[in-house]
C-alpha cells in the first residue's frame, strides 16, 4: 500500500465496485484537500452515490483504497468504520432520514449525544444550527408535523452541529424548491468554509456544482477530465465543465 499525500483529507485510489454484478465504479481515483468543497457530478447512474458510500466507509469497495487523514479506511472492520462515521463524518441524504419519535432539536443533537456530549452542550449546538437554518421555531415539533423542506433543513443542521471533519451530501436539495435549495446550499457551503469542514457534494445539477471549489465529473463509473472555469455570476465557488476522454 502506498500512503497518500499529507495534504489530502480523503484520498482514494482505483476504486472498483459492482452491485450484484452490475458495475458502478470502474477505477476512480481522487484526492480531496482539507477544507475543500468538492462536487461529484454526473448524470443519473454514473456512480456518484456509490463513490460517496465508498469514501465515507459505508461500503467497502471490491477493489481499491480509501484513506482518511492518512489512515486506511478500506482495511477497517465494520465497528471501526462505524466509529469513524459517527465521530468524524456527517451525512446528508437526498431524503431526510429522521427519527420520527424525536423532536427537531433531539434529531439534530443525536450525533453529538451518541458521541457522549452532555445534553446541555448537544442542545446548544443543535439550537444554534436550527436558528441559522431558520427552523429554530420548530425545535419542539416532531418530523411528521413539518414540511419536507423543514425536515431536510434538520438533516443539514444535524450534519453541521456535530462539527465533523467531512460532510458527505448526496443530492441534498433534490427534493427542495429553488428558493429553499439556494438558502440551504448557501448555509451549508458558507458554514463549511467558515468552520473548515470538507464537503463532498454529489449532484447532477451544474448550478449546484458551481458552488464548489472543484468538480469531479463521473460517467459510467469513471472519471472524465475537468476544466475549472471562473464563474461569471457567483463569487462563492467556481464552475467546471467536463470533457470525455
Ligand atoms: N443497490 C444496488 N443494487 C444494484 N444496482 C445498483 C445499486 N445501487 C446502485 N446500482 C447501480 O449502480 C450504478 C451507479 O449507481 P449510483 O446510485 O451510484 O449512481 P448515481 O450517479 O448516484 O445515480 P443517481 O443520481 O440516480 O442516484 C447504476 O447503474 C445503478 O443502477
Amino acid at each position: 500500500m502506498v500512503a497518500p499525500p499529507d495534504n489530502d483529507v480523503i484520498w482514494a485510489r482505483s476504486l472498483h465496485h459492482s452491485h450484484n454484478g452490475s458495475p458502478a465504479l470502474g477505477g476512480v481515483s481522487l484526492g480531496i484537500r482539507d477544507g475543500e468543497i468538492l462536487a461529484v457530478t454526473g448524470p443519473r447512474g454514473s456512480g456518484k452515490t456509490t463513490l460517496l458510500h465508498c469514501l465515507s466507509g459505508q461500503l467497502v469497495p471490491d477493489q481499491g483504497e480509501v484513506w482518511f487523514n492518512s489512515v486506511p479506511v478500506h482495511t477497517m472492520g465494520p465497528r471501526l468504520r462505524e466509529r469513524l462515521r459517527r465521530d468524524r463524518f456527517g451525512w446528508i441524504a437526498p431524503e431526510p432520514q429522521l427519527v420520527p419519535e424525536l423532536t427537531t432539536w433531539e434529531n439534530t443533537a443525536l450525533p453529538l449525544l451518541l458521541r457522549g456530549a452532555s445534553h446541555r452542550e448537544a442542545k446548544k449546538a443543535a439550537m444554534e444550527w436550527l436558528e441559522r437554518l431558520d427552523i429554530g421555531m420548530c425545535a419542539r415539533k416532531r418530523p411528521h408535523t413539518l414540511q419536507q423542506s423543514q425536515r431536510q433543513r434538520i438533516s443539514v443542521a444535524r450534519a453541521l452541529a456535530a462539527a465533523p471533519a467531512v460532510i458527505f451530501a448526496d443530492e441534498p436539495t433534490a427534493t427542495l424548491h429553488h428558493t429553499d435549495r439556494t438558502h440551504v446550499l448557501r448555509t451549508l457551503t458558507s458554514a463549511a468554509r467558515s468552520h473548515g469542514i470538507t464537503v463532498v457534494l454529489a449532484t447532477h445539477d451544474a448550478e449546484i456544482a458551481a458552488l464548489a471549489d472543484r468538480a469531479v465529473p463521473l460517467l459510467n463509473g469513471r472519471r472524465v477530465a475537468t476544466v475549472a472555469l471562473p464563474a461569471a455570476t457567483d463569487t462563492e465557488g467556481r464552475a467546471a465543465c467536463s470533457l470525455s476522454v
